[in-house]
């Protein structure tokens, strides 16, 4: 890092760096960051159903040899705030995911490097001091995509998260207003030397999804031969239903992450936190459940482990203190959240993340 990121004073809560975030990237960058699909109601939907939710206070409690560690797939966590996958940290900070991955290590946080990172899978390792995930696109070319697993392997990744609800660039009005154009895929870092025909694509009075496009999109089958090629345990991420969570869990997988995509890919999709407990009852605990979209506060990730889930992802949020203040600002957010989560479990009665249920939710 040859500059120094400052945490700016008035800093005190998540959301503050939104505002700053904006002021300092450029406005094609703040759309793609902050932007939805199409009317972006989804965006909001994750933020109020968390709002309508009112948590039950305790009084008194013990918590004597508390805390708020985790194991996922026989890797110890220090708490259930893991940095969900995004791409293009590059437009954030020139060190991009190498500045994030130093910012997560401080706060003790792992962290889902995504296939569009800036920097190779190989290059954020090397610069990791904590517990990385990969997470997957699975590629029109699935010579290059076995390539990707085994290099994420080879590079000490722990678990493969498998995007599964992105088979098209959507239909993202903000971005194109604002005249954001994503690259090409074989411009991203991970992705030299790849090659495809198909693009999403419609002249007039063609169709631009049943052309061909989808002959390539990944299939159930494609989860069975990643299955057959890697002993990492894979996570499905974007599973909204409990059929499709019930039809992972048939094809071996090792962990669900509950999301909409942060209301990136398709709008109105109901929110993540509102879909939580039917997918949490349907897996009745046989795989873990990881959820994100609209984690804005430490209620949030009581609210979600509350509702079924081991841990959660943050998206936008350390985005934006990347923006801000590089890895101290990464650092930071994730350490506000952890600090905030851990006042809602003390407030809550929670010792332990096993004390957080069901009962930490007000009924009626
Ligand atoms: C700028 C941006 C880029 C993203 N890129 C990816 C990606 O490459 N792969 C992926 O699986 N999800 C991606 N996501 C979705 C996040 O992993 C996550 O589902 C979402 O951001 C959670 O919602 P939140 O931003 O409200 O916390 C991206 C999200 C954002 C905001
Ligand atoms: C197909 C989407 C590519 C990156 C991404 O996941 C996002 O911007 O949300």
């Amino acid at each position: 890092m040859t500059r120094s990121f400052e945490i700016p004073p008035g800093v005190v809560a998540p959301d503050d760096y939104e505002p700053l975030a904006r002021e300092r990237l450029t406005p094609e960058a703040y759309a793609y960051y902050a932007g939805g699909v199409a009317d972006e109601i989804s965006v909001r939907w994750n933020r109020e159903a968390f709002e309508r939710l009112k948590l039950r206070p305790r009084v008194l409690g013990d918590f004597t040899d508390g805390g708020t560690g985790l194991t996922l797939f026989g890797q110890p966590f220090e708490h259930p705030i893991l940095l969900a996958p995004a791409a293009h940290h590059g437009l954030a900070v020139p060190e991009g995911e190498i500045a994030t991955v130093v910012g997560a290590g401080g706060a003790k946080a792992g962290m889902i490097v995504s296939t569009e990172s800036d920097f190779t899978l190989e290059e954020i390792a090397r610069a990791a001091r904590t517990p990385l995930w990969f997470q997957l696109y699975i590629q029109h070319d699935r010579g290059f995509t076995a390539d990707l697993v085994r290099r994420a392997e080879e590079a000490g990744y722990g678990a493969l998260v498998v995007t599964v609800d992105a088979p098209v660039y959507s239909l993202r009005n903000r971005e194109q207003r604002a005249g954001y154009r994503p690259p090409k895929l074989s411009e991203h870092a991970n992705m030299r030397g790849l090659h495809t025909n198909y693009v999403a694509e419609a002249a007039l009075g063609e169709s631009l999804m049943f052309r061909g496009y989808l002959d390539v999109a990944a299939r159930w089958a494609d989860i069975a031969w990643l299955r057959s090629i890697t002993r990492l345990p894979i996570l499905l991420k974007g599973i909204m239903t409990p059929e499709d969570a019930e039809r992972a869990i048939t094809h071996g997988i090792d962990g669900i992450v509950v999301s909409n995509h942060g209301g990136r890919v398709l709008d109105t999709l109901p929110a993540s936190i509102e879909v939580l407990p039917s997918v949490a009852q349907q897996v009745a605990g046989r795989v873990p459940i990881l959820m994100d979209g609209g984690i804005r506060r430490g209620t949030d990730v009581l609210k979600a482990l509350a509702f079924g889930a081991s841990a959660v992802l943050v998206g936008r949020p350390y985005l934006y203190a990347l923006a801000v203040a590089g890895p101290a600002g990464v650092a930071h957010v994730l350490h506000l959240l952890r600090c905030e989560f851990e006042v809602a479990m003390v407030l809550t009665g929670c010792r332990t993340l096993a004390d957080i249920g069901p009962d930490v939710i007000w009924r009626g």
